[in-house]
């Protein structure tokens, strides 16, 4: 007889948001609760992956109910179980607008269902009774848009604490920036051992309406630059550094107001070396993954080895933690800053700890790599594209730091072991994302790593 476990080992694997894809699972443990009766019905999964090396996961998966197949929710469709003596069919919830009105319902009841609280921000207006929109894209996460009035973003992978991407917008509330969307509300989980804390399951915060996300827009523009064989990344009609100098203006505000509102610390001795360390055990786990990291190995433990010795003065901070061109939205007005819950794939507390802003201005920096060369991929070896990829890159990572260090006053691309040593690092993070996720990109931070540690 199928089960909700059966499905769901079948389905799950081949989903963006499952982030273990291509390990082996040796057991799945599932147990969920209804979270509303009407029609559809929609349930709520706790689902425990256990992979063969011993190590799990778990995952947060609503389903919505019905009892009989609906043809226009074909491509969310998952799998029919007995139940009752008849079929019941399963669909994802994320995916069935009908399923996706109790959230907000919920939230604005402040209601606790079972193991799930919801928790409305103070004063923070809910737009009650609509349906959510799920976002298109390849993401960790599923994201569902209200009425253009709110985003709800469901975090897939339960860990027991608060999701810092919570966390930081709560903080940020009592400050005025104008680069973060406000927080509305959130989702919390019983962890099934009573001992632990929570997990976040959602995040409700402001949708910001006509806006672009900041990958398309450097890919437009890098697009324009290939377009026009003879001319200069600041002759094209898209020369992106205006904005560029403005992202940096507005990272380096959110990096202040973060100081701000939560804890900062002077680096110790200590630190220099503990990171070094943290950045060489990464590269270790990441050869395992991707064998032709092993090349490069030489050359990154030099990268970090020079941070211990420079023991730049660093005044640690909460940072952003996964900071990259797609995580940045253009509005009419400015550069709007998302996603504060760091690299998906680390273990929250680490993901928490304090640390250079530095961190963040190399993923943005890494991310104009990436925005420069993506197209590089389907021609590796056009020597032309590669020059003027290059410029692209050149011009907008400076315009960044330029207007990082207007806003500031510290000028974060200045020669800096560390922030090389965090680009190199990102670089190896990237390479066990694509290899992971999109094999066919794993070129670009592999070929990054070779410019970065001098090979090239
Ligand atoms: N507040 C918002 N307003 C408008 N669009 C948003 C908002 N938050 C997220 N988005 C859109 O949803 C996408 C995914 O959101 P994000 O928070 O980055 O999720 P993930 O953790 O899955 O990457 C973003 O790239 C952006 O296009
Ligand atoms: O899903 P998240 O937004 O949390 O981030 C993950 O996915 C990103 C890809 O969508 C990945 O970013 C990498 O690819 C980007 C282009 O798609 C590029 O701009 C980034 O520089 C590069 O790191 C991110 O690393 C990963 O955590």
């Amino acid at each position: 007889m199928t089960t909700v476990s059966d499905l769901l080992r079948d389905w799950m694997p081949h989903q963006r948001w499952f982030g273990s894809k291509g390990r082996e699972w040796a057991d799945v443990q599932e147990s969920g609760f209804f979270l509303d009766r009407g029609t559809p019905t929609l349930s709520v999964h706790r689902v425990r992956v256990t992979y063969t090396d011993g190590q799990s996961d778990t995952y947060l998966v609503p389903l919505s109910w019905r009892d009989h197949m609906v043809e226009e929710l074909s491509s969310a469709f998952i799998g029919a179980v007995p139940h009752e003596g008849r079929e019941a069919y399963a669909y994802d919830a994320m995916r069935d607008r009908e399923a996706t009105v109790p959230w907000l319902t919920h939230l604005v009841n402040a209601s606790t269902v079972g193991p799930m609280h919801f928790h409305p921000a103070g004063g923070a207006y809910i737009p009650e009774g609509l349906p959510g929109d799920i976002v298109s894209g390849e993401q960790s996460n599923t994201s569902l848009i209200y009425g253009q009035e709110a985003i709800l973003k469901l975090f897939r992978r339960l860990e027991p604490g608060l999701n810092p991407d919570v966390e930081i917008h709560d903080a940020l509330r009592r400050t005025d920036n104008e680069h973060i969307a406000p927080l509305l509300g959130h989702i919390e989980i019983d962890d099934a051992d009573p001992a632990n804390p929570p997990a976040t399951v959602a995040m409700l915060q402001t949708f910001v309406p006509n806006a672009s996300d900041g990958w398309r827009l450097a890919t437009a523009s890098v697009r324009d630059l290939y377009a026009e064989g003879d001319l200069h990344a600041d002759e094209v009609g898209g020369d992106f550094a205006a904005d560029s100098e403005r992202l940096g203006a507005a990272t380096a505000s959110v990096h202040a107001d973060m100081a701000k509102v939560l804890p900062t610390e002077p680096a110790d001795e200590d630190w220099y070396g503990t990171v070094a360390g943290q950045m060489t055990e990464r590269l270790t786990a990441a050869i395992e993954v991707v064998p032709p990291l092993a090349e490069h190995a030489d050359g990154l433990r030099a990268l970090y080895a020079a941070v211990a010795e420079s023991r730049e003065p660093v005044v640690r901070q909460r940072v952003h933690g996964d900071l990259h061109l797609g995580q940045v939205l253009r509005t009419a007005t400015g550069w709007i800053v998302l996603d504060f819950e760091g690299e998906p794939a680390r273990p929250l507390a680490a993901r928490r700890q304090l640390d250079s802003p530095l961190r963040d201005v190399a993923g943005m920096l890494r991310s104009f790599d990436y925005a420069a060369r993506h197209m590089l991929v389907e021609q590796p070896d056009d020597p032309q594209r590669a020059y003027r990829a290059q410029e692209w890159a050149t011009r907008n990572r400076a315009a960044y730091c330029s207007g990082y260090s207007a806003a500031s006053g510290l000028d974060p691309c200045a020669e800096s072991p560390l922030l090389r040593a965090f680009e190199a690092d990102k670089a190896v993070y990237e390479c066990v994302y694509e290899a992971r996720n999109r094999p066919h990109w794993l070129m670009i931070p592999l070929n990054s790593l070779s410019r970065l540690t001098g090979r090239e």
